[in-house]
């Protein structure tokens, strides 16, 4: 059985469970279930703090582990990233009241409160800057106020925590992060872990595509494929209609709208954009 442990709380269970889901995977049905096994699948899933993911993966009493970018790199285990996941985005940055500091060499012989105090001390240390790092669980932002730090050091989503506090970001990011696979370090490549990222992998593609659909022209239809290629080449076939075909393929789908656009601009009649739910390309 392989053995594969996902986040049980936070910001990246739920995207995990949902592309486990997606992907074929039982998944729990209540929080409190900790361990699932899926016989049929042969996978057996723990549940654990995300940030204690890497540590078991790097350890190597588990095969591989979902987590974030952040928190592999914070605990420095032997574990390696083998696949992006596209969820979960977040950047890690340096903040502080405006006018405290414009860039990471201002913040020599401050205090520093993070949540991720070796990703911070690095940076740090890559930038030859000597400063002290608190480690705090959570709520780092408040720090400032309470007088325990000069600077932050914190993932930022969206900004709003920043902004309701008056807080400004300063320095180039300290990294970005996104959910992602990991295993031990140097692990070999065996074919249960293969088609669990090959698994994956074809969830993310499916999400990153919609299959479009058009009538059109046979004289127009050189015009249109320009703006729907397909990954290999698009499928065009006739329609009882003479003098008509019908085209299909798969195109980004966050330039759906723009394409449909243009094959409308060349005269592409009943034009579907379709969910894929699943592929391997
Ligand atoms: N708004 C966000 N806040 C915190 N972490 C986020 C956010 N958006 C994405 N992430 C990512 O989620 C991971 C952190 O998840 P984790 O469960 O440790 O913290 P959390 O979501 O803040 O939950 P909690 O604060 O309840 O422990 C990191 O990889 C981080 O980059
Ligand atoms: O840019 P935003 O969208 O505002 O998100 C970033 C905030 O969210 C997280 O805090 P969380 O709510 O997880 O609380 P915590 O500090 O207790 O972990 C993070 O530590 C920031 O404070
Ligand atoms: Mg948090």
């Amino acid at each position: 059985m392989l053995r594969i442990a996902i986040p049980n709380k936070g910001s990246l269970s739920e995207p995990a469970t949902a592309m486990l889901h997606e992907a074929g995977y039982r998944q729990r049905t209540s929080g409190k279930e900790l361990v699932i096994t899926d016989e049929e699948n042969g996978v057996e899933f723990f549940h654990l703090r995300p940030r204690d993911i890497a540590v078991y993966v790097g350890s190597g009493k588990l095969d591989i582990g979902i987590t974030g970018r952040d928190l592999l790199m914070d605990c420095a285990a032997p574990a390696e990233e083998v696949l992006p996941l596209g969820f979960s985005r977040s950047v890690f940055r340096f903040a502080a009241d405006p006018g405290t500091a414009s860039s990471v060499e201002d913040l020599r012989g401050m205090t520093i409160a993070t949540s991720y105090p070796t990703v911070v001390a690095k940076h740090l240390s890559d930038h030859g800057v000597d400063a002290s790092v608190v480690r705090l669980e959570g709520a780092v932002e408040t720090s400032l106020q309470l007088g325990v730090a000069q600077a932050i050091a914190d993932v930022v989503e969206t900004g709003a925590t920043l902004r309701h506090l008056g807080l400004v970001t300063f320095g180039d990011p300290i990294m970005e992060s996104e959910g992602v696979v990991v295993r031990p370090a140097g692990a070999k490549s065996n074919e249960a872990a293969q088609r669990f990222l090959r698994r994956l992998q074809s969830v993310r593609v499916a999400r990153t595509y919609v299959m479009i659909d058009y009538d059109i022209r046979a004289e127009d239809v050189e015009a249109a494929v320009k703006f729907t290629p397909g990954l290999e080449s698009p499928t065009v076939s006739p329609l009882h209609r003479a003098g008509w075909v019908a085209v299909r393929a798969m195109v980004e789908a966050d330039r759906a709208q723009q394409i449909m656009d243009q094959l409308e601009d060349v005269g592409a009649h009943a034009i579907l954009a379709t969910r894929i739910h699943a592929c391997r390309v």
